[in-house]
């Protein structure tokens, strides 16, 4: 996979379910949703979401199967319970029983609650007095739900032929990437796909990593992926030959852009839609390898370093010309977060209609999605999709 925008082929996808049933008033924060779905409805959004990708000839693969299907390797299973039964939160009379608890579930079991997690009270019974059980309130959680698996964008990315396991910043995704790791070990699927970074080092979400063209890669450093994570995973890119150029794009430390696919999205071989606040603003450094060494230089403006970069003359942004109370509110609704399915043809919630006509009027083909409750977790199309395979743009 070496570009945003080449046929998509295949996708990783994660339909909601019950992790999303765990999200009330006192725990969305910190989960990371701003409201509370309505779960029935977000997993209609999400099928026809899904429907329109195969509608468009791509493979759907849904994470919940991959999961359930690589758990069938033992060592899968193992990493899986030790990835989810936390000793120094249960204490290690609860910790164990709950271990064999999970070891002796089926499969499909095991995945399920490894996603949406287990409250106090859903634990096995055990003999014997326990503190830990009589001080928490049942609704506590005993292994932490992850409603935001949903955003299946972060934590894995597919460089060329190479997959990046994402290390996630913030608590309550970390266990994410033990899922998507143990999926790319032991599923038959993607045992022998070759790995490029690991999920061990500096911060980096898929989010923030964009193929901007072959060779080609602009690494977002904000809230989520640091300055120590887009260089060790620009380092890596050069060592293994998948980019020649890498552009870490500085975007601001909050939530509205946590990612720089909130900002800006391509939607053609050469050409982006981006929110119009930050267009004159954005900047990058150009990183590059000479002689085995790390080179970096600027900042200079995206737009000049990137167009450069991948040896175009101008690198077009969608000029949606929106007045900037409506761009503010399209861009927090996930308006420039796009998925494109082929070069001029993306995926985008229905609800930013401003940004979805400016797109049209410059001949880009919008498949138009729901997503009134899949967008309360604060993410778009681009979020929800983990490209696998896109073929090869014509040269
Ligand atoms: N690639 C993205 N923009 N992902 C959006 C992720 C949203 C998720 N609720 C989070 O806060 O992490």
């Amino acid at each position: 996979m070496e570009s945003e925008v080449g046929p998509l082929q295949s996708v990783v996808l994660h339909r909601p379910g019950a992790e999303l049933k765990r999200l009330t008033p006192r725990n969305n924060d910190q989960l990371l949703f701003d409201g509370i779905p309505w779960v029935d409805r977000a997993q209609e959004e999400h099928d026809a979401f899904a429907e329109v990708l195969r509608g468009r000839g791509v493979e759907v693969l849904l994470l919940r199967d991959l999961l359930a299907e690589a758990l069938a390797d033992a060592r899968a299973r193992a990493a899986a319970v030790h990835a989810g039964v936390d000793e120094r939160r249960l204490g290690g009379d609860i910790a164990d029983t709950l271990r064999s608890h999970l070891g002796s579930a089926d499969d499909a079991t095991l995945a399920g609650v490894l996603i949406a997690g287990m409250t106090f009270e859903e634990l096995p019974a055990a003999e014997g007095a326990s503190l830990v059980r009589r001080m928490h309130h049942p609704h506590d959680f005993a292994i932490e739900p992850l409603p935001n698996l949903l955003f299946t964008r972060d934590s894995s990315a597919w460089i060329a032929d190479r997959v990046a396991i994402a290390a996630l910043a913030m608590p309550a995704r970390k266990r994410e990437s033990a899922l998507t790791d143990l999926i790319y070990a032991y599923h038959p699927r993607f045992r022998h796909a070759s790995r490029a970074y690991g999920a061990h080092s500096a911060p980096v979400e898929g989010g923030d990593v964009l193929l901007l063209a072959p060779g080609v890669v602009a690494i977002g450093v904000g809230e989520r992926t640091s300055p120590a994570g887009a260089e060790s995973l620009a380092r890596s890119m050069f060592a293994d030959d998948l980019a020649h150029t890498v552009l870490a794009v500085p975007i601001e430390q909050q939530r509205a852009s946590m990612h720089l696919d909130t900002v800006c999205t391509m939607v053609d071989t050469d050409k982006v839609v981006m929110y119009p606040a930050i267009r004159d603003s954005l900047r990058a450094y150009t990183l590059r390898a000479t002689d085995d060494k790390l080179d970096v230089a600027g900042p200079s403006p995206f737009l000049e370093a990137a167009a450069d970069a991948m040896g175009i003359d101008r690198l077009r942004v969608i000029d949606t010309g929106l007045d900037p109370v409506t761009a503010e509110r399209e861009q927090w609704e996930d308006g420039n977060n796009t998925l494109a399915v082929s070069p001029g043809v993306v995926v985008a919630y229905e609800r930013n209609a401003e940004t979805n006509a400016r797109l049209e009027e410059a001949g880009i083909e919008v498949l138009r999605i729901s997503g009134s409750e899949l967008g309360s977790g604060r993410g778009g199309p681009r979020c929800m999709s983990c490209p696998i395979s896109r073929a090869a743009l014509p040269r």
